[in-house]
């Protein structure tokens, strides 16, 4: 925002005073306060960027501060939870309007942040049916001016899709790693040191932040559950494959997913490239 010149003053509030110092030095906000109540007093937008399970706890806290006619908004990674969980607290006369920037790295807290992190990626907007049209405008020319492509979905239809494309893929992330640790007591660390590309992949997943996932998967139970369901019974098909011998089957299976990867890659949404519009900014650790 700052980058783009979107607001006039950017305060910013985290609740250790730790981030509020790193915040204060890396300078990307004109003022940093000790309370979130100082944070939103007189702010005409409140952008809520904690784990999905704390946001109600916040939105509580904030909201005798908030000035009438304010929005809030979120970026949480599962959206009818935070819904759920903040819509209570949002007093008559302000806005709030639920949203979700499909990008992101392994990497938490304020030095992993990067001015072009938006850029080209989507920003998934989940209004209430009756949303006010002119606040929904408003946010969705702020994620564009910061170089996003919005989308506008409803809240139970962003869960299932992101359960499929984000939390069941970390979740088998999580589980790979998982076993590939507990054969290194076995092999005596040749996982570790002779681990190729594709398990390297997995492990920048799987050392992403353990609370903001912990939380996706508790609050995105009914859909996770499903695509993971799903998700087993193919790698049973498979395996029956294997076991088989059925090198058809495998054949046309790794045919179809390979269409899948040049779909994604002509539709400009690949950003496993070793620069995909970070240049030129002050780059996120491991970007
Ligand atoms: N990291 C990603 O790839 C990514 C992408 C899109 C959306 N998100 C979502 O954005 C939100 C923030 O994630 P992030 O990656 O910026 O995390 P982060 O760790 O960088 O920031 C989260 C902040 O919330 C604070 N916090 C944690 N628990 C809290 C609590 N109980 N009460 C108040 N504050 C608390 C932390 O101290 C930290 O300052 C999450 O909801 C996450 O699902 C993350
Ligand atoms: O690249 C990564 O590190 C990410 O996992 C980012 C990612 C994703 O799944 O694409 C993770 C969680 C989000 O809510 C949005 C983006």
């Amino acid at each position: 925002m700052r980058a783009e010149g979107l607001a006039a003053e950017i305060v910013g509030y985290a609740r250790s005073a730790e981030t509020r110092a790193t915040v204060r030095e890396l300078g990307f906000c004109d003022r940093v306060t000790d309370t979130a109540a100082e944070a939103v007093a007189g702010a005409d937008l409140v952008v809520l960027a904690v784990p999905v399970g704390a946001m109600g706890a916040l939105a509580e806290e904030i909201a005798p501060h908030l000035a009438p006619g304010a929005m809030v908004t979120d970026v949480g990674s599962v959206k009818q939870a935070v819904i759920a969980a903040v819509v209570p607290h949002i007093p008559a006369g302000v806005h709030f309007i639920a949203g979700h920037p499909l990008a992101g790295t392994e990497h938490s807290g304020p030095r992993s942040g990067f001015a072009t992190l938006f850029r080209n990626r989507w920003w998934l907007l989940t209004p209430a049916e009756d949303a006010d049209p002119v606040a929904l405008a408003r946010l969705r020319a702020l994620c564009e001016g910061m170089g996003a492509n919005v989308d506008v979905m409803d809240a139970p239809h962003h869960d299932l899709v992101l359960a499929v494309t984000s939390h069941t893929p970390h979740l088998i992330a999580y589980t790979m790693v998982g076993v590939a640790d507990d054969l290194r007591r076995v092999t005596d660390s040749e996982v570790i040191r002779y681990s190729a590309a594709g398990f390297r992949d997995f492990t920048r997943i799987a050392a992403s932040d353990p609370t903001m996932w912990r939380d996706v998967f508790l609050t995105n139970k009914e859909a996770t559950l499903d695509i993971l369901g799903r998700f087993t019974e193919e790698l049973f098909a498979l395996q029956r494959a294997i076991r088989l011998g059925d090198g058809d089957h495998l054949h046309k299976y790794f045919t179809r997913t390979r269409a899948i990867r040049r779909g994604i890659i002509e539709a400009g949404q690949d950003t496993s490239a070793p620069d995909f519009g970070r240049s030129g900014t002050t780059a996120a650790p491991g970007a």
